[in-house]
């Protein structure tokens, strides 16, 4: 069964990145920001969802400050506080913004509900992997928040959102299982490398 071997893959490359030093970290976030703000994908991209880094996963923190910087608007995910309904909205975010922890203890926004953006007007979402491969398939957290907030995409003509997975180099994994459910990603950015996933 994928799922199984979905969590045992995902405690494994979720021991890697928790590995990290704290300065490991910091490059890692400075690399991964240099890469990204050289695509044209971010370039011409005017609302960006990115997420508050935990669990060791790589900080898009500096990429949201210099997004803020050159006017573009940014969002985080808010997740429903019920346990049983796993869907998340994105609400606007600026880089020096107060935050409130969620049940996972993550950074949200403390937003108003009108204030959340509708995910088909996002231009950019940026989304944390646990692991990825070189096909351009995704491990997140399990929780299928992503794949449910953006399963309209796999219906639609539409390209946007553009979807970027971002993770440590160290989160590479040979052959990820696949679900029909995985919303398929355009790029992985990682410290090291950029990779354009091929259309299927
Ligand atoms: N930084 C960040 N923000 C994010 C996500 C993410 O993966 N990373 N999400 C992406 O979906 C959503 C939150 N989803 C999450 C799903 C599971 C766990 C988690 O830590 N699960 C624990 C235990 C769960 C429990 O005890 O209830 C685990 O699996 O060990 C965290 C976030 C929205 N915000
Ligand atoms: N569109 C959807 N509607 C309802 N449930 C879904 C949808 N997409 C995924 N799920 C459910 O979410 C659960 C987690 O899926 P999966 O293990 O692929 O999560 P993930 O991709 O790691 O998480 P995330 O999307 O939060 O990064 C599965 O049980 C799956 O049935």
């Amino acid at each position: 069964m994928n799922s199984a071997l979905k969590s045992k893959l995902r405690l494994a490359l979720r021991a890697k990145r928790q590995s990290l030093s704290g300065d490991q970290q910091k490059v890692a976030a400075q690399q991964l920001m240099r890469r990204l703000i050289r695509l044209p994908a971010f370039r011409n991209a005017r609302h960006i969802a990115a997420y508050i880094a935990s669990d060791g996963e790589i900080s898009p923190a500096p990429l949201l400050r210099f997004a803020n910087l050159n006017a573009k608007h940014c969002y985080l995910p808010k997740i429903s506080p019920s346990a049983t309904n796993k869907s998340m909205a994105f609400y606007p975010y600026h880089h020096r913004q107060q935050l409130t922890p969620n049940r996972y203890g993550i950074g949200e926004p403390c937003g108003l509900h009108r204030q959340a953006q509708a995910p088909h007007k996002l231009d950019l979402v940026l989304l944390p992997l646990t692991g990825f491969d070189k096909k351009g398939r995704r491990l997140g957290m399990g929780g299928g928040y992503y794949d449910r907030a953006f399963a309209f995409k796999r219906n639609s003509k539409n390209r946007k959102p553009l979807m970027i997975g971002l993770a440590h180099h160290c989160q590479e994994a040979h052959n990820l299982p696949n679900d029909n459910w995985d919303i398929p990603l355009d790029f992985i950015v990682t410290d090291r490398q950029v990779i354009k996933v091929k259309k299927r």
